[in-house]
């Protein structure tokens, strides 16, 4: 167990002085100006070692860095262990010191490749060809509902880690789905979420997969209960609930304790997080949508980029090169956020799924070894589609007074190619413009060039744009299932050397408990004003006002 503080580090010092030394002169417009071959020397291609038609580019040309300065941070790679704790995760080390839990999503995507020991692995193939079977009959039409009526609907009911994974992952591959089956989504306990979902589906022809990897979450809990009720208002009878209810769950007595048949419980392991669970049997909904052949493409993508990151050295390790971009800025810059903008309207749900991979991950504020850090741990992790930020936040980006890294994520070729592509190329164009606003700006000069000697002052400064504004850019063929894996993984092991460099636990999430114990205890309370106890006055007076105007 490591836990030490990364300050501790020598490379970390050497970083701290080179960023005080240096940083004023760190000056996109000069570096590039310096040298020509700036592109190819901090630009990567990226081949998958199981596939050489899966490919992308990583460029990151655009950070605030020189080759030195590079070295330095892939010397703190080093001298943090990130090697090895890789390598423990890989063959099921207890990296998660806090619950005393191996770290294995990757064996879900492992195809026998490597050599992993732990309970329950070798039953991954086994939940892998139940998902196949239980996904071939619905998509089929074999399985049918208790009035013989094929399903048309399958809804999700699940949240966080059971739920951000299948919603992103089914937005991005939508061009690879049955277009007559349709797939919802309910995660929020606001009954608003059911009841408008409900409405849009009919009991016959309806499957409801609840996803709980500890199936005692309230909100999964509660939504499930209530869409069975709903589900027997209309059926009538208990024995129809095995051909329209599924669960995905560790829990197995939970799950059959709630109605389900183990026949319809698809297993995984404690060893499976939450917001890494998409691989696991938390992705049915996604292999019911794009079929199970494609879901197993996801797979070997990630797979993929598992091998890339076991086996290449750091200096060519794309998890950790935009692991160490981001401590540059995080820690020594002082940015506190982190902007994902996919020029994609597929992706358009993937910042909201790194926002609990990132911060659900490293929002820790203690060590392995419980010591309070005396640094930046996870940034804030946010983002939309391009273009439509553009017309809402990049004004910040380009001119506010925050560093905010961002990474640039587009397909070079669209699954719509509509007007011969004419919306792709105008897309692109903004995808290729935005980076390079960000990092070259506009100098007073150049305004002052453009606006003539007549303009106001004051105009002129409004118009100038500082840039040095650092960006990854990330260019693939076309968002294919393989491509997509790869790209999730790239970002899992990004979020795990950065955890390792922290000397942070990323794989628990201690943080999320005090407000449910919370909750609970005011539940209880919310029937009479007289019940609410022990709190503070704020508390109290926002739940007596709550009394006063509620209705049932
Ligand atoms: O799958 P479960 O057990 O219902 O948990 C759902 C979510 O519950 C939250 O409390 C956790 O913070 C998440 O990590 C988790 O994904």
């Amino acid at each position: 167990m490591s836990g030490r503080l990364a300050t501790e580090y020598a490379a970390w010092k050497e970083l701290q002085q080179i960023y005080d030394e240096q940083h004023a002169s760190l000056v996109l417009r000069d570096l590039f100006a310096q040298d020509p071959a700036r592109f190819s020397r901090f630009s990567k291609d990226y081949t998958d070692p199981t596939d050489p038609n899966t490919t992308f580019l990583l460029d990151y040309s655009k950070n605030l860095i020189t080759q030195p300065i590079l070295d330095t941070l892939l010397s703190l790679v080093r001298e943090a262990g990130v090697e090895r704790y890789r390598d423990a995760m890989f063959s099921g080390g207890h990296i998660n010191n806090t619950e005393d839990r191996a770290v294995l999503h990757v064996a879900l995507r492992n195809f026998d490749d490597f050599k992993i020991q732990e309970d329950g692995v070798n039953q991954v193939a086994d939940v892998l060809d139940h998902m196949r079977t239980f996904s071939d009959a619905v998509r089929n039409g074999v399985w049918k509902g208790y009035t013989g009526k094929t399903i048309d609907t399958i809804v999700n009911i699940g949240i966080g880690g059971s739920d951000l994974g299948p919603v992103m992952v089914t937005e991005a591959l939508k061009p690879y789905s049955k277009r007559n089956l349709n797939v919802r989504f309910v995660s929020n306990i606001d009954g608003t979420h059911l009841a408008e979902t409900l409405r849009l589906c009919n009991p016959e022809r309806t499957l409801f997969i609840i996803a709980s990897k500890t199936f005692t979450t309230q909100e999964t809990i509660t939504n499930a209960e209530s869409a069975k009720a709903w589900f027997l208002s209309t059926a009538k009878d208990q024995a129809h609930v095995a051909k329209h209810f599924v669960a995905l769950s560790t829990n197995t007595k939970a799950v059959t304790a709630f109605g389900i048949d183990k026949d319809n419980m698809f297993q995984f392991w404690d060893w499976v997080g939450g917001r890494y669970s998409l691989w696991s049997a938390i992705g049915l909904s996604i292999a019911l949508y794009i079929g199970y052949d494609n879901f197993e493409q996801l797979l070997r993508g990630a797979h993929g980029m598992d091998k890339h990151f076991k086996e290449t050295p750091p200096e060519n390790n794309l998890p950790v090169l935009l692991a160490v971009l981001g401590i540059w800025y995080n820690d020594f810059y002082g940015a506190q956020t982190h902007v994902l903008l996919p020029y994609d309207q597929y992706l358009h749900k993937f910042a909201d799924y790194f926002q609990q991979g990132d911060m659900e991950s490293n929002g820790k504020s203690v060590t392995k070894s419980g010591e309070r850090v005396d640094y930046q741990t996870g940034p804030i992790i946010w983002g939309a589609a391009g273009t439509n930020g553009q017309h809402s936040f990049y004004q910040l980006l380009h001119q506010g007074t925050k560093l905010v890294p961002a990474d640039f994520l587009a397909p070079c070729t669209s699954h719509n190619s509509i007007g011969h592509s004419k919306h792709h190329r105008i897309l692109l164009s903004n995808y290729f413009a935005q980076p390079e606003a960000l990092a070259f700006g506009k100098t007073e000069e150049e305004v002052r060039k453009e606006l003539g000697p007549n303009a106001r002052e004051e105009v002129v400064k409004s118009k100038v744009f500082e840039g040095n504004r650092p960006s990854n850019s990330i260019l693939f063929p076309l968002l294919t299932p393989r491509t997509l894996g790869a790209l999730i993984a790239l970002y899992e092991h990004k979020i795990f050397t950065q955890g390792v460099i922290w000397g942070i636990n990323s794989f628990d999430q201690m943080g999320v408990e005090l407000g449910k114990v919370l909750a609970k205890n005011i539940l209880a309370q919310l029937n009479a004003p007289e019940d609410v106890k022990g709190h503070d006055s704020s508390t109290t007076g926002l739940i007596h006002y709550y009394q006063k105007y509620r209705k049932e």
